[in-house]
């Protein structure tokens, strides 16, 4: 390797961890000066040498010419539905969970009165997504679309970030599909809306629909003003690297490989009981929290026992969302909606 590429691929390396540091662990190590230093030093170096500039270079993530339509990316594993639980709240304000009493009633008895141990983690409310990383490096982003084929949001993808255009770590997998959900936090939708009105633009009503339009932007550049993040809450197909026994494994692998996670929101427990209590405890923690979430998602963390329970149709008989009230004053009642 002659030395621009030795000199480029150390300067790509460097400020993806300098990357890493700032936006996924919040803890920078060196100032914005030194990075934005580095990073004219790298735009310049792959402006005289184009062929030399590397799939993880950080200045993808300002984003490139606007595309005239997105591709369409056929999901090689589904990316499926989840069942709706829901708990009326009746006069007394007291929620009647039946709905996930019922969960862990068919649950149990589809794992032969084996108990199961549950995850409860926030469901997120943004948009689903799938990232196929091939030798570590991101190679592939498309969106849930209807389940069976997405739109391609690559180009777009690659300026979030907390999302790594390379793996981290060692023991890197030849292949793996994270999904998880793209969002906006809270205080980036109000600021965006800020700016929506200043120019005369029509504000976006909610920040799932400004994560939603945002990514759906066929001009990466305007992806990238955007601010958006990512949340990993699945692995949908490996090869290689470190093989997970349970979803709380899936998600600290996840981090390891330089993801973003929810800290002090997800739980593991081994009765429903304990999992009503964090769900009753993130419902008063919710407007604190720095993004929106419409619910929480209860797991069975064991993969093994997830793959014995399989699929109502098209949506895991091991999960189940369990949504939060509507916070306007009439509580709509949903049925349950097991999605076929
Ligand atoms: C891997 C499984 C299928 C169990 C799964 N599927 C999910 N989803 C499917 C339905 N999705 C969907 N989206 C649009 C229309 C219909 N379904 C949206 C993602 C999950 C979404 C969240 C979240 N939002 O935070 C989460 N923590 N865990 C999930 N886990």
């Amino acid at each position: 390797m002659n030395d621009t590429a030795a000199k480029i691929r150390e300067l790509t390396d460097l400020l993806n961890r300098y990357g890493y540091e700032y936006y996924t662990l919040d803890a920078p190590s060196v100032p914005d000066a030194e990075y934005d230093r580095l990073f004219h030093e790298l735009e310049a170096l792959e402006a005289a040498h184009p062929a030399l500039k590397l799939p993880d270079s950080p200045t993808l993530r300002v984003g490139g010419a606007p595309l005239s339509a997105f591709a369409q990316v056929r999901h090689e594993v589904p990316m499926l539905s989840l069942s709706n639980a829901f708990s009326p709240q009746d006069e007394s304000g007291a929620f009647d969970h039946a709905e996930m009493t019922a969960f862990d009633e068919r649950v149990r008895g589809g794992l032969g009165g084996k108990p199961p141990q549950y995850v409860i983690e926030p469901k997120f409310d943004g948009l689903a997504v799938s990232l196929l990383y091939r030798d570590g490096v991101l190679v592939q982003a498309a969106t849930r679309g209807d389940g069976s084929s997405g739109e391609d949001v690559t180009q777009n993808i690659r300026t979030v970030s907390d999302i790594p255009l390379r793996l981290r770590g060692g023991d890197t997998p030849a292949l793996i599909e994270i999904r998880g959900e793209v969002l906006m936090f809270k205080a980036d939708f109000a600021a965006l809306n800020l700016r929506q009105e200043e120019n005369g633009r029509k504000p976006f009503a909610n920040p799932r629909n400004a994560a939603a339009g945002s990514l759906r932007q066929l001009d990466p550049r305007i992806t990238a003003q955007r601010k958006l993040h990512f949340f990993p809450y699945s692995i949908a197909r490996q090869e290689g690297g470190f093989s997970a026994g349970t979803h709380m494994q899936e998600l600290d692998y996840c981090g390891r490989l330089g993801f973003a996670l929810p800290e002090g929101n997800c739980g593991c427990f081994g009765s429903m009981a304990e999992i009503l209590a964090f769900y009753e405890q993130m419902r008063q923690k919710r407007p604190a929290l720095p993004y929106e979430i419409d619910g929480m998602v209860v797991k069975v963390n064991s993969l093994a026992q997830q793959h014995e329970l399989g699929f109502i149709s098209r949506a895991p008989r091991w999960a189940v969302a369990h949504k939060f009230p509507a916070e306007e004053a009439l509580t709509v009642v949903e049925a349950i909606d097991v999605q076929i």
